[in-house]
């Protein structure tokens, strides 16, 4: 399971509104006139401390005539395969539809968890005409209101508790698991390949290699681990539309299976927007991170103090979540790979580490004592004790008598220090603040 839900329906049934909402903010273009959603949107939602991927799969169409529809068919297939829960979106205003049927046979034959969703119920007429869409053959159903909020709680804590029980077994099962991620053509077939000392994956110079999926067990210089790669890409000619797409399908994939994410860099390319983006998606998914800047061996004997600057460059721009171990590598002289990946399998442990509440206490409190956070409106903010909450990933609770009041670059403060005391190198933290 990797957590991806999409949304799927008919033109004009509100995938967007729904997904915006979902999503938190209006991220997709709605517009009355159908077909709108133009592109593939995905975000991230988080309820109730759960974070899954949601994919807006655009207006389906059963008439692919131009190369746009072709297109966003092809995508809307994609999606599906790559979901875990599919929440088929009809709009009661309107019979059941032809294509509506089309959907359903198509969600039906994938078996996947498929929710009904009855959109649009704040219309009156609305409320008195769900019962005729049993007839698509889905039992799960929903009835909300995607411009209201009406039903999404409901539709959302059913989504979080089908998680929330993956995550409980998967959490039993204790050998680490590294994703290797990163942009089309960095190196990351090349770099399993090196790990598993064989030819295992087709690997070429063209973007989105074809290969099947790999998820290995790895043994080897005292190392134990899972090699986890997912092949979002099947088809060539598929790949030659969207290729950014595919491959963040496939980091997100690779990434939600992992404890520990190695992200890789082209050093020819440097890091990018995209790299940005696939970071950020690693750190919303609290896994921990090791950045490799790969195909080191085409830096030139004369430049290799290079690294003191790119490294410099990188930190920056991942700031303020930059503790993060980074490795100059190459696959093809085998430059710290074992280093990167022995780091990695340190950092999943670290990402269980659990730290004793009196010894929190006894260690960062006396630093915030030192150091209280700036009064507001004359109102002294004091911080009381902390507590990390038992969690997948490490979270702390600092508790005060003003937790509104605590700004951002406190937060970062507080962050800092607990970095600075304890090992949580490559691993996203959270600080929460509450009253007491
Ligand atoms: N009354 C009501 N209108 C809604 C609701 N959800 C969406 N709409 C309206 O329905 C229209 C279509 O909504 P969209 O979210 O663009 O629909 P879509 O399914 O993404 O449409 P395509 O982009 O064509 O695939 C817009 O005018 C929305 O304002 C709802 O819950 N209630
Ligand atoms: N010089 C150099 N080239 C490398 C290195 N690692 C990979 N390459 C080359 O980079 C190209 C892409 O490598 P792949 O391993 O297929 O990249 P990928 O990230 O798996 O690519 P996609 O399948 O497109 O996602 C190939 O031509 C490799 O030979 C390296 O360490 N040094």
């Amino acid at each position: 399971m990797n957590k991806i839900v999409s949304i799927v329906g008919r033109s004009n049934v509100g995938k967007s509104t729904l997904f915006n909402r979902l999503i938190g903010y209006r991220k997709s273009i709605v517009n009355y006139k159908s077909g709108v959603t133009r592109d593939r949107n995905y975000g991230f939602c988080n309820w109730n401390g759960i974070e899954f991927c949601l994919i807006d799969t655009g207006g389906y169409t059963n008439k692919s005539e131009n190369i746009f529809e072709k297109k966003i068919c092809e995508q809307f297939f994609f999606a599906l395969e790559e979901s875990d829960i599919l929440l088929f979106l009809v709009d009661p205003s309107n019979d059941i539809l032809g294509i509506d049927y089309d959907i359903s046979k198509i969600l039906l034959k994938l078996k996947k968890i498929i929710y009904l969703v009855i959109n649009k119920i704040d219309l009156s007429k609305n409320r008195y005409n769900t019962s005729n869409f049993l007839k698509l053959g889905i039992s799960n159903t929903y009835c909300i209101s995607s411009i209201n909020g009406t039903g999404t709680g409901e539709l959302l804590d059913s989504i979080v508790s089908i998680f929330r029980k993956y995550d409980l077994n998967k959490n039993k099962k204790k050998i680490p698991r590294i994703a290797i991620v990163g942009r089309p053509n960095v190196g990351k077939s090349t770099l399993i390949n090196t790990l598993l000392n064989k030819n295992q994956n087709i690997v070429t110079n063209i973007s989105g290699t074809t290969r099947d999926s790999i998820d290995v067990f790895y043994k080897k210089f005292g190392i134990e681990c899972i090699l986890v790669d997912t092949a979002g890409i099947r088809k060539k000619k598929k790949i030659k539309e969207n290729i950014e797409f595919y491959s963040v399908m496939r980091a997100i994939k690779s990434i939600q299976n992992s404890d520990v994410c190695l992200l890789i860099i082209d050093i020819k390319s440097g890091f990018e927007s995209q790299d940005m983006n696939i970071f950020k998606i690693i750190e919303n998914n609290n896994k921990g991170i090791v950045i490799l800047i790969n195909k080191w061996d085409f830096i030139k004997k004369n430049e290799k103090n290079l690294s003191i600057n790119y490294e410099k460059e990188i930190k920056k721009k991942i700031t303020p979540f930059n503790d993060v171990p980074i490795f100059f590598t190459s696959s093809f002289t085998k430059k710290n790979i074992i280093k990167s990946i022995k780091t990695a399998v340190k950092i999943s442990f670290n990402l269980k580490l659990k730290i004793k509440t009196s010894l929190l206490n006894k260690i960062i409190l006396p630093i915030l004592y030192k150091n209280p956070p700036p009064s507001i409106n004359g109102k002294y903010i004091k911080i009381k004790y902390c507590s990390q909450i038992p969690t997948y990933n490490p979270q702390f609770i600092f508790f005060t008598n003003y937790p509104n009041f605590i700004k951002e670059t406190y937060k970062r403060f507080i962050e800092n220090k607990i970095r600075e005391k304890f090992n949580f190198t490559g691993i996203p933290i959270k600080i929460l603040f509450r009253l007491k």
